[in-house]
């Protein structure tokens, strides 16, 4: 088994899409913050892994006690996803080698298994780029005419919806995200600044349940995802 990975999670955003009294990171699946949820996953599949956690200077929901990790540490969160990250990233500056495993996770995205870890973990630690788990389209795509009407149909051939968590070698991460920054390109992933380099980063088949917590329906559907994984004899989940 290879060593432990880094793990940055990004949770410093303020849930727009949501629109709830408070960022979604702290609303509440099964009587536990979703934040919670997220890091126990992490935590029982990567116990000895160190955590850099990204949250807003001002956060007055985060609670130490949700932490199930024994070496983590709190980072400011930036403007952006991307920014969040790099703050994570140049705080570990002076203990990550430059070939370290950094696995990102978004905070809203409570339902990734043990086992999806548990795997791409294992794919990346022979791969020399990294990658991330994603899924395929599943569904018909359709172009919009900007007035509300399909103008065409699209082919659905070799697309994935990205997920996360998505995993680079500390130094190939950082230069990415920094160029990509330098560039003014959109990085709404680690993965695409990556690409930006000109390197492939590896697709790593995860599940459908990994879903991002973003708009409304999103917490019912992520609280129906976790009651099914807990009646699942595979998937498991610290106790609640
Ligand atoms: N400045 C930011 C923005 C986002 N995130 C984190 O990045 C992940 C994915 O972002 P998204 O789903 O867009 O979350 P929010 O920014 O909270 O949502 P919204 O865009 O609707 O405001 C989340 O875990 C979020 O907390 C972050 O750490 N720092
Ligand atoms: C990183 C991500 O979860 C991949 O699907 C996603 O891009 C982050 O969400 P955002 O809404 O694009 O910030």
């Amino acid at each position: 088994m290879s060593e432990a990975p880094w793990l940055v999670v990004p949770a410093a955003g303020r849930g727009r899409r949501m629109g709830a009294d408070r960022p979604k990171q702290y609303l509440s699946l099964h009587g536990r913050p979703v934040l919670a949820h997220t890091l126990a996953r992490l935590h029982q599949a990567f116990p000895a892994a160190r955590l850099c956690l990204c949250l807003e200077a001002d956060d007055r929901h985060f609670d130490p006690a949700w932490v199930p990790f024994a070496d983590w540490r709190r980072v400011p969160g930036g403007a952006e996803r991307v920014d969040s990250v790099i703050n994570a990233l140049d705080a570990i500056a002076g203990d990550a080698g430059e070939h370290d495993l950094v696995l990102v996770h978004d905070v809203a995205r409570p339902c990734v298994t043990v086992d999806d870890l548990a795997r791409l973990h294992a794919v990346l630690a022979d791969d020399p780029v990294g990658g991330l788990l994603a899924t395929p389209v599943a569904d018909t795509m359709k172009r919009d005419d900007g007035a509300g009407r399909a103008s065409a149909t699209e082919s659905r051939v070799g697309l994935w919806h990205a997920l996360t968590p998505q995993g680079f070698r500390y130094g190939l991460l950082r230069r990415a995200l920094g160029e990509a920054l330098a560039r003014g390109l959109a990085v709404t992933d680690e993965a695409s600044a990556v690409e930006a380099l000109g390197q492939a980063p590896r697709l790593v088949a995860g599940r459908r349940d990994n879903l991002k917590i973003t708009h409304p329906e999103d917490l019912a559907l992520a609280a129906l995802v976790l009651a099914a994984q807990a009646a699942s004899p595979s998937i498991t989940e610290e106790s609640t």
